[in-house]
């Protein structure tokens, strides 16, 4: 592993989470009694030597710059060490066994940010690391994972993919060399879950940098944390840390006591050959979330299947004595009244992904179980899906792709009903999450956006997003070129695009349905398609799922229909393992999930879903 103490924070986490700290304590003597007169002295020492740091570089002129200090020692490392020593440093530059590891952990941190005001936190990855190259020899089939490498490779899974992604036909050395830099980025990813880190950053009074020693070049590179470009690469890394918790022993059970065994089951789509394709492929029953090593180190049992339908099927043999029960609106596990009923030992229900309509809610409530899912996890995959749904009905683009399929070449036989989407108004039903994303990414576009919900935006972000709010559907519906469907199935919203409402729309309206397939009528949309009273149907959601081979939905005519897709992202895989895991970690300890995740909790249905 690294010398410098990138990556020790999961390390130690991972300790921790087994019940052996790295650190043991010793009992509190006196002189840990007066530690905050030790913070002081502290304090003042680091005052001390800045002041004498200073001193020395304002001696030459220039101000004192921390950065340019490691710099200049690094150079005189190299003229007065390296270059002198060849034969010990071409050694170390084939590898090393180290003796020794300094390690900065989250208390250290803690301490350096707020008590020390630290301004610089520098993370310093090198050259022939045995670490990354563990990382990116491994394969993520959820087969050969160790015990501890599966963890820490979790954390810097972003790092690896990040260099398949952009050097796959690359060497394995030169990967190598791109991963011990992107896991350095990683490791301050990681740092910014602190919450005093990240204030600081944010307030410009501390600075992340990533920091590279090459012994084989005898080089060094620095460079500073971009915030935004972080944000974007690391969100996942971020969202993966901040789920793992710092405490590893099982406090208490909500539900049961203290260190009992439970029973999984998950129910996921199989991936077959596709499952080792892609490291972050976790949504499979293949990878099961990424989480199989960690329940079963803790002594749980995890069942993982694809087969759900029928009496005969292998989560019916689990019903009875399962606890937790994960499924996804994928490959929905359809929890139905009987086998509630039937469920002695059922506690929990967890959805990695959105939308739990697969679960009877009331026979759930009634039963006093909980039901939650990882709220937020894939709303942007479903936003952008919608936008290319609008686009290619709009621009009538799948006969276009089929005439090039079928060797053929008719400009007119798409013209005729293509269509710019400037201009156009379009209507949202539901402005939450996915909704409000939609309208955001809409805006460009110069449309015309409405949007009907339960509830009004504030005033204010609904001038920043640029919609109209219609309180009444009916009088939406008729103004719409586009509706899209953005709020959930519930007892209301069940079959509630009927012959009665589409007939309300627009003659040749588009419509686009990522929401939930049995929010429409079957039968009328396939009479309204054929009708031409709907211009063009897509959406990735349909009733019931997998789709039957006869579903009329896949003969309908002007249908740009996919299997489910949307929200099954890989970057949506990796934040709902991520969120199912911090769930099934807080469910372990006792503890509450965050609020928006609850769809049913206590026996009492969150009101939306009434
Ligand atoms: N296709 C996919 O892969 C995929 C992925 C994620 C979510 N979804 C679906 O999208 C739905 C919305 O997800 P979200 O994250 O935006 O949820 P959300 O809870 O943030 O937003 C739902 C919105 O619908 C509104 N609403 C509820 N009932 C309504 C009604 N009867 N009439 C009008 N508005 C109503 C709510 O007030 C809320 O603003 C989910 O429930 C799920 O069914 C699909
Ligand atoms: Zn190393």
């Amino acid at each position: 592993m690294s010398l410098f103490g990138s990556m020790t924070d999961s390390i130690s986490e991972k300790l921790r989470r087994h019940g052996k700290p790295i650190i043991r304590r010793r009992p509190r003597s006196s002189q840990e009694a007066c530690h905050d007169d030790l913070k002081t002295v502290a304090a003042a020492k680091v005052d001390q030597i800045t002041a004498e740091l200073k001193k020395i570089s304002s001696s030459d002129g220039k101000p004192f710059d921390p950065v340019e200090r490691i710099k200049e020692g690094f150079v005189t490392f190299k003229k007065e060490k390296y270059d002198t020593n060849p034969a010990l440093y071409g050694e170390l530059a084939k590898g090393q066994s180290p003796k020794v590891k300094y390690a900065g952990v989250g208390a250290a941190i803690e301490y350096a940010v707020l008590h020390l005001k630290v301004e610089n936190i520098v993370i310093i990855g090198h050259s022939a690391c045995g670490g990354i190259k563990g990382l990116m020899s491994f394969a993520l089939d959820g087969n050969n994972s160790t015990d501890f490498i599966e963890d820490w490779v979790k954390i810097c899974l972003p790092a690896k993919s990040k260099v398949l992604a952009e050097a796959e036909s690359s060497a394995f050395e030169d990967q190598c060399g791109r991963c011990e830099r992107e896991a350095v980025n990683v490791s301050l990813a990681n740092l910014l879950t602190y919450p005093f880190v990240r204030e600081g950053v944010v307030k410009g009074t501390l600075a992340l940098k990533g920091g590279y020693y090459d012994f084989v070049k005898g080089a060094f590179e620095l460079w500073e944390l971009q915030m935004m470009a972080m944000r974007r690469f690391t969100g996942a890394a971020i969202r993966a840390c901040s789920s793992s918790s710092s405490s590893g022993y099982f406090a208490r059970h909500l539900h049961a006591s203290s260190g009992e065994s439970k029973k999984i089951v998950g129910v996921f789509y199989k991936a077959n050959e596709y499952a080792s394709k892609n490291p972050n492929f976790l949504g499979c029953v293949e990878n099961s979330l990424g989480i199989r090593n960690w329940l079963e180190s803790q002594g749980h049992q995890y069942i993982v299947t694809d087969d759900k339908e029928g009496l005969d099927c292998e989560l019916e043999k689990h019903i009875p004595d399962l606890h937790v029960l994960i499924s996804t609106p994928f490959h929905p596990a359809y929890v139905t009244a009987e086998r509630i009923k039937k469920a002695k030992n059922l506690q929990l229900l967890l959805t990695a992904g959105i939308g739990s309509d697969h679960i009877d809610l009331q026979a759930a409530a009634a039963a006093g179980l909980t039901v939650a899912e990882v709220t937020g996890s894939n709303v942007v995959s479903v936003a952008e899906d919608e936008l290319m749904r609008i686009l290619i009905l709009m621009r009538n683009f799948v006969p276009g792709y089929n005439q090039v399929v079928n060797g053929e070449w008719n400009v007119a036989g798409i013209a005729y009903r293509a269509y710019d989407l400037e201009g156009k108004t379009i209507g949202t039903v539901g402005a939450g999450r996915i909704g409000k994303l939609l309208l955001q990414r809409l805006k460009p576009f110069g449309c015309n956006l409405l949007y009907h919900d339960r509830l009004q935006m504030e005033p204010e972000l609904e001038k920043e997003i640029g919609a109209n709010y219609v309180e009444n559907l009916n009088e939406m519906l008729p103004k719409c070129d586009v509706v899209v469907l953005n709020m959930p199935l519930t007892e209301k919203t069940r079959g509630m695009f009927n012959k009665e409402m589409i007939a309300k729309m627009k003659k040749g309206v588009l419509i686009v349905n990522n929401a939930r397939g049995a929010i429409m009528d079957r039968q009328a949309v396939v009479e309204a398609m054929e009708s031409g009273q709907i211009g063009g149907y897509s959406g990735d959601v349909w009733d019931p799922q997998p789709a039957p081979k006869d579903h009329p939905w896949r003969y309908m005519p002007n249908q740009a229909m996919t299997p489910h897709i949307s929200g099954t992202t890989m970057d949506a895989q990796i934040r709902y393992a991520a969120g199912t895991k911090d769930m099934l970690e807080k469910y372990f300890k006792g503890e509450d999930f965050p609020a928006q995740n609850y769809i049913v909790k206590d026996g009492v249905i969150a009101p939306q879903y009434m």
